[in-house]
């Protein structure tokens, strides 16, 4: 399809630990395309952070066939990778991804100087997720939730087209999490972002377009009449 931006077929990743050999991802299939907003969920150790790292060219997959932006993983050297992170894929890591040695503001600025953009809103992303306090303090300096929102604000000010986002809302409380929604949906509507969401905030993963459990190694649709 011509709006996939992420198309991912049978692709398998295992690890070595020692002389034991763990299959985490096997015969995984995903498309992601333009303007829509998937949620994956699955128990810890299934695998969810192994999947965005192969998304994001971290990490390359053992087998089966992997595009982004139409392009095959295949003609894709390090350097594409980088660029493509650099400019249009944002990963937001759990443990969040801001330079300890930056203030929260100089994180911001970076972030969207290497994607290329002299202009940026970061202090209107600090304001809507209740931060603009943090703006010159260092990632030390602040609490793991406002941490987490500062690396959402990063991932943002980069405007990129496709967001993986590692439990988003994991270190925040209800109301702070209700700011976090937005900053997707608004992406999506406006720019046509593409958003693939690891979460457990069943308010979140409803307002995607699609929820999908990793599990046994692959993505398969959620049963929407379960629980979270
Ligand atoms: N670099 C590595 N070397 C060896 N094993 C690894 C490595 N990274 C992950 N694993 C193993 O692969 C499995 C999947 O890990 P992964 O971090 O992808 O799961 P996850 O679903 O993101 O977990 P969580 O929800 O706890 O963050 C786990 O059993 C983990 O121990």
């Amino acid at each position: 399809m011509d709006d996939a931006l992420i198309q991912a077929r049978n692709l398998s990743r295992s690890y070595r630990n020692g002389r034991e050999q763990i299959t985490v991802l096997h015969g995984l299939s995903l498309e992601l395309r333009q303007g829509e907003a998937v949620a994956v969920i699955g128990p810890s150790g299934s695998g969810k952070s192994t999947l965005l790292n192969l998304l994001n060219g971290l990490i390359p997959p053992d087998s089966g066939e992997l595009q982004v932006f139409g392009r095959r993983r295949s003609t894709l050297t390090e350097r594409d990778w980088a660029e493509l992170r650099r400019t249009r894929i944002a990963t937001l890591f759990q443990d969040g991804n801001l330079i300890p040695t930056l203030t929260v503001s100089r994180n911001i600025a970076f972030r969207a100087g290497l994607a290329g953009l002299s202009q940026h809103d970061g202090e209107a992303l600090l304001e809507h997720l209740a931060i603009a306090d943090t703006a010159h303090r260092y990632p030390d300096q602040i609490s793991g939730g406002q941490r987490q929102r500062a690396a959402l604000a990063c991932a943002f000010v980069m405007q990129p087209d496709v967001m993986l986002a590692d439990e988003p809302t994991g270190s925040l409380d209800y109301a702070t999490a209700q700011r976090v929604a937005p900053l997707f949906f608004d992406a999506i509507r406006e720019r046509g972002l593409a958003a693939l969401i690891v979460t457990h905030n069943p308010e979140l993963a409803r307002r995607c377009d699609r929820i999908l459990e990793l599990r046994q190694g692959a993505l398969r649709p959620w049963d929407s009449a379960r629980s979270f």
